[in-house]
C-alpha cells in the first residue's frame, strides 16, 4: 500500500537577487528591491513529500527520525544562517526561491529511504514554490 508523508524543516538565510549575465542597471530593473548589495533575509520554510510502500511491520512509509537526521546533516547544517549567494551550488546560478526548491529537491533525492515526490518552499508568507523534479536535470555542481 503506497502512502505520502511529509515533513516541515526551517531554516533562516539570506541571499541577494542578482546575476552576473546582467547589467548592473537590469539586475535593478529586474530584481528590484531583492537586488540590495547588503542582502536581505528569510524564514524559510521547506516541506518535504515522500512516497513508498507502508511497511507492515512499523507502519511506516519511512522512519522521520532517519528523515530528520538526513535533514540536519544535507539541509540544515547547509543552509541555516548561510548567506545562500556564497554557497557554492548557488555560484552560477541566482538564489531565487525557484532555484533553492531545485537544489533541495537534489538533496532529498539522495535519502535512501523513500520517494521524494515533491519540495515546497516557503520564502515569506505570501510566496511559496513547488518542485517535483519531472524529466529534469541536475543544477550547478553538487553540494
Ligand atoms: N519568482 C520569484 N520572484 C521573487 C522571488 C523569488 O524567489 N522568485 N523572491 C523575491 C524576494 O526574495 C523577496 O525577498 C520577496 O519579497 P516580496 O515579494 O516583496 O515579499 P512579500 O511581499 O511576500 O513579503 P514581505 O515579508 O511582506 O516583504 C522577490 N520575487
Ligand atoms: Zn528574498
Amino acid at each position: 500500500m503506497k502512502a505520502y508523508l511529509s515533513r516541515r524543516y526551517r531554516f533562516s538565510a539570506s541571499h541577494r537577487l542578482h546575476s552576473e549575465s546582467f547589467t548592473a542597471e537590469q539586475n535593478r530593473t529586474i530584481f528590484g528591491k531583492c537586488n540590495n548589495p547588503f542582502g536581505h533575509g528569510h524564514n524559510y520554510v521547506v516541506q518535504v513529500t515522500m512516497s513508498g510502500q507502508v511497511d507492515p511491520a512499523t507502519g511506516m512509509v519511512c522512519n522521520l527520525a532517519e528523515l530528520d537526521a538526513f535533514a540536519q546533516i544535507n539541509l540544515l547544517s547547509l543552509f541555516d544562517h548561510a548567506n545562500l549567494n556564497t554557497l557554492t551550488i548557488f555560484e552560477a546560478i541566482v538564489p531565487s526561491t525557484e532555484n533553492l526548491a531545485r537544489v533541495i529537491y537534489q538533496i532529498f533525492r539522495d535519502f535512501p529511504a523513500a520517494h521524494l515526490e515533491n519540495i515546497h518552499v516557503e520564502e515569506t508568507n505570501n510566496n511559496f514554490f513547488d518542485y517535483d523534479g519531472d524529466r529534469d536535470t541536475y543544477i550547478g555542481s553538487r553540494l
